[in-house]
């Protein structure tokens, strides 16, 4: 039985595909896209990932708590959520209703993808090493929460995007 909401949510590392794949789902499935760091964006007038170091991680996920549990009744699209939200106390709650898919990496091919240091200032002063404790530590909260977990690394988004529509319940009858 699924909730009124969001028909997919996308969770994983920073880096690891969500609004790539997430755009080319909601394509495919006729729907609207969003993406929920745009949301905090849009709240507090600051990227989510300076937001992160500006407000602090716990003042940080208690407004994405917040945010989160307003939007997902209103939305029916596909979301990518941000890297941490799946970690904020209360989250994972909120999930549970909802078809959520883990895009899994490991941490040479993320390493390799563009654009994740400058977006994510929190990873200074050594992305590898903050990398690989996220993905460590991480791991078993995004496995929990979601329905599947589909491997990206050395895999292109149309690749993985067919294994993400694969998983989706199917809603002919
Ligand atoms: N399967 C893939 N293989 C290689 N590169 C990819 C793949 N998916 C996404 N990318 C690239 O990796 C970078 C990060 O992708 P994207 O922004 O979709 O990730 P994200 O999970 O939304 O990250 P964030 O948490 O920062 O919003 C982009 O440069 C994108 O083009
Ligand atoms: O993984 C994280 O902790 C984050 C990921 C981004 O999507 C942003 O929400 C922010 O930079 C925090
Ligand atoms: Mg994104």
């Amino acid at each position: 039985m699924s909730a009124q909401g969001p028909v997919l949510i996308l969770v994983g590392p920073p880096g690891s595909g969500k609004s790539t794949v997430g755009r080319l789902a909601a394509d495919q499935l006729g729907v609207a896209f969003r993406d929920f760091d745009h949301d905090v964006e849009e709240a507090h007038g600051l990227p989510a990932g300076e937001l992160v170091v500006q407000l602090g991680r716990e003042k940080f996920q208690e407004s994405e708590r917040e945010l989160l549990s307003a939007m997902l009744p209103r939305f029916t699209g596909v979301l990518a959520l941000g890297g941490g939200t799946p970690t904020a106390p209360g989250v994972p709650e909120l999930l549970e209703p909802f078809h959520v898919v883990f895009l899994d990496v490991d941490l040479e091919h993320l390493l390799r993808r563009e654009g994740l240091v400058p977006l994510h200032p929190w990873l200074l002063p050594n992305p590898r090493a903050h990398l690989k404790e996220l993905l460590n530590t991480r791991r078993p909260v995004y496995t929990q929460v979601a329905a599947a977990t589909v491997p990206t690394s050395g895999r292109r988004p149309e690749e993985v995007l067919a294994d993400v529509l694969a998983t989706l319940p199917d809603t002919s009858d």
